[in-house]
């Protein structure tokens, strides 16, 4: 099957034929085509000398070629790109005078990663730069830089970060050369959080390795949340670029409710413009979710059905089969609700609900998601089931309960899984529940999205379905993780010659379907960073809507001292979960013999 278009990765366009000038007619549906699609957009951009200028050629992945025209100074290409194609009008002769090269020789891109010495740095950070070098996504001039406060020497970080580092299974070729190569690009400071002083240290390392060149900077915030401001302060004032931008990747928690949210957005602004800012919910960079919007405009026969007249109820399920191990002090400070479901479930859920946006803009994609945030009514207190695992033995093991972490308080009362129907009140949803349940050790690790669709009216086979007409209701599941895939159920006759109807899988299962392997979310978004491209990042109002909705409960739940209900760990969480569902005729799509 032919791919449209767009390329999946930088790496498959680093070798272009040669183009000459292009006559409007052939490109201006090309163009278009780009401009719609230009965030999917992750074509190489070739440089290619023409009559003593240098015009730019991207190609898609379906072979179709486009040149852009001349782009805007201090740009990174993508940015560069898109201003090229907002200029082109559809009676123009496309001639190009541009000169990327130049400019692409000229910046330089420096990432510093702030807290280089933790958790997620390791985890997450430094193998999604290395996935983007591998793939040739990042540009030609870049610089990573380690922050910490602990001591190690350039080479201590390299080792450090190498045994992080893995290789895509289906690109093994010249893998540990390439490694190789990423980790001399790799440095590393020590440096105090608050230390204006330290910070200009970085900065004159950092205009040691851009060479005179423009100099763009991207801050990747990976510490804990109540030193974010020292740190952006003194990223601001001592280390920012002087002719290029500066970027601030922010990790979550932004807050843990509207008070202090907006306490911190009012800090950052201090010294970032709200477009400086860029709040990560990794979430939003998975490749499902990604799709989930794809799936919806570009496939006639599931808009039509997208609303209250079609959807009886979705279902947002998050699940964990660990518990919160090592992270036990970070997590009691804030709790499944503020961990998981004000941030990626609600996330998910504007995404999904939000009406058609003008274009695949960051800001008309956001103003839509705002739209859908600011639609919902607040949740209630009886709109809410939380629990708490304990501890459990099996097979002669036993697992421990969250209070047994030593860096949980005793007795504490954080919800570590939570329930809650959540309803969008505009003339799509309305009535229409979105249930969503989170939890940690549970007995599965899985992420998925659920839409049970209406029975089907006066249905001629209601005898062959017997009573439970939920067994046939048509369900379509996004399974954003692990073994991701989108299958609808659908009724079916059995073959045979009786009338005996199954529910059987469409199944798109992805490992079956692409032999790629897919990105981690880091990657996609780190990538978008660099490029400037905001859509898979909060802005500040989606971040106030959100926490509007969950900080009456959160409040409430504190204040009353609510207990929640106790569940064995690795089972399937309190039974609270079901008679919630209930409540509104909804039964969890994941419990039951066929998934
Ligand atoms: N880990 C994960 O899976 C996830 C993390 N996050 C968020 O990402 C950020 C980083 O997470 P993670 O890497 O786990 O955090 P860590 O606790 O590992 O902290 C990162 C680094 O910050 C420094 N640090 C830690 N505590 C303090 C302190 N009290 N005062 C000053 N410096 C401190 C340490 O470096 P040094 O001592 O060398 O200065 C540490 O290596 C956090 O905001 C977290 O909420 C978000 C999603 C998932
Ligand atoms: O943000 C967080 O996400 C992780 C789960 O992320 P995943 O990509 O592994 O599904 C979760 O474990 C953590 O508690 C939370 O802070």
């Amino acid at each position: 099957m032919a791919t449209l278009y767009s390329a999946q990765s930088c790496r498959a366009y680093s070798s272009l034929p040669s183009s000459s000038s292009l006559s409007s007619s052939s490109m201006v549906g090309q163009l278009q085509r780009i401009a719609v699609s230009k965030r999917f957009l992750r074509a190489k951009i070739s440089l290619q000398s023409q009559t003593g200028s240098h015009h730019n050629v991207v190609r898609m992945q379906d072979g179709a070629v486009a040149t852009t025209v001349t782009p805007v100074e201090n740009k990174t290409p993508l940015n560069k790109l898109k201003e090229g194609l907002t200029s082109v009008s559809s009676s123009e002769e496309l001639k190009v005078a541009a000169s990327f090269d130049d400019n692409e020789n000229e910046s330089s891109v420096s990432i510093t990663v702030v807290g280089a010495s933790g958790d997620l740095a390791k985890k997450k950070i430094f193998p999604a730069l290395f996935a983007l070098y591998y793939e040739d996504c990042l540009p030609k001039h870049f610089t990573v830089y380690g922050y910490a406060r602990s001591k190690m020497t350039d080479a201590e970080l390299r080792n450090m970060v190498s045994k992080t580092l893995t290789c895509r299974i289906d690109k093994r070729e010249n893998c540990g050369e390439k490694m190789e190569e990423f980790l001399k690009r790799c440095f590393y400071h020590s440096g105090q959080y608050d230390s204006e002083k330290n910070f200009a240290e970085l900065d004159k390392k950092l205009k040691e390795h851009e060479a005179g060149r423009v100099s763009n900077r991207l801050f990747y915030l990976s510490i804990p949340p109540n030193i974010f401001i020292d740190a952006v302060k003194c990223a601001s004032l001592s280390a920012s670029s002087g002719n290029g931008w500066t970027r601030v990747i922010v990790e979550k928690p932004f807050g843990r409710d509207s008070e202090s949210s907006a306490a911190l957005t009012k800090s950052l602004k201090q010294y970032l413009e709200e477009d400086q800012i860029f709040r990560i919910d990794h979430y939003l960079g998975k490749e499902l979710v990604e799709n989930l919007s794809v799936l919806r405009f570009s496939n006639l026969i599931f808009e039509p059905l997208w609303s209250r007249q079609y959807i009886r109820n979705v279902q947002l399920i998050f699940s964990e089969d660990f518990g919160t191990e090592g992270r036990g002090g970070y997590f009691d400070n804030y709790g499944i609700i503020r961990d998981i479901m004000q941030n990626h479930l609600l996330q998910i859920l504007a995404l999904f609900a939000m009406e058609t946006p003008v274009s695949l803009d960051a800001e008309d994609i956001r103003n839509e998601k705002v739209k859908v945030l600011r639609s919902m009514r607040p949740l209630q207190l009886e709109d809410v089931v939380i629990g708490q695992y304990k501890s459990h033995t099996k097979g002669g093991i036993t697992y421990p309960a969250y209070t047994d972490d030593k860096t949980v308080p005793k007795g504490s009362l954080t919800p570590t899984f939570a329930a809650a129907a959540l309803f969008i009140n505009n003339a799509r949803w309305d009535g229409v529940p979105f249930l969503m349940k989170a939890g940690k050790a549970l007995h599965t690790k899985r992420a998925e999205i659920r839409v049970q669709f209406r029975h089907v009216p006066g249905n001629l086979y209601n005898r062959n379905i017997g009573t439970d007409l939920d067994r046939a209701t048509n369900e379509l599941v996004i399974r954003v993780q692990p073994d991701e895939a989108i299958y609808l159920k659908i009724n079916n006759k059995v073959p045979g010659l009786g009338m005996r109807l199954d529910r059987s899988n469409l199944n798109l299962h992805y490992a079956a379907r692409y032999s790629k392997e897919i990105p981690d979310a880091y990657e996609r978004l780190l990538l978008d960073a660099i490029e400037g491209e905001r859509r898979l990042f909060i802005r500040s109002d989606e971040l106030d809507a959100a926490w509007s909705l969950f900080t009456p409960l959160l409040k409430e739940l504190e204040e009353k001292k609510i207990i929640p209900e106790y569940y064995p760990h690795g089972s399937r969480g309190p039974v609270g979960a079901h008679y919630l569902a209930a409540r509104y005729n909804v039964r969890w799509g994941d419990v039951g013999l066929e998934q």
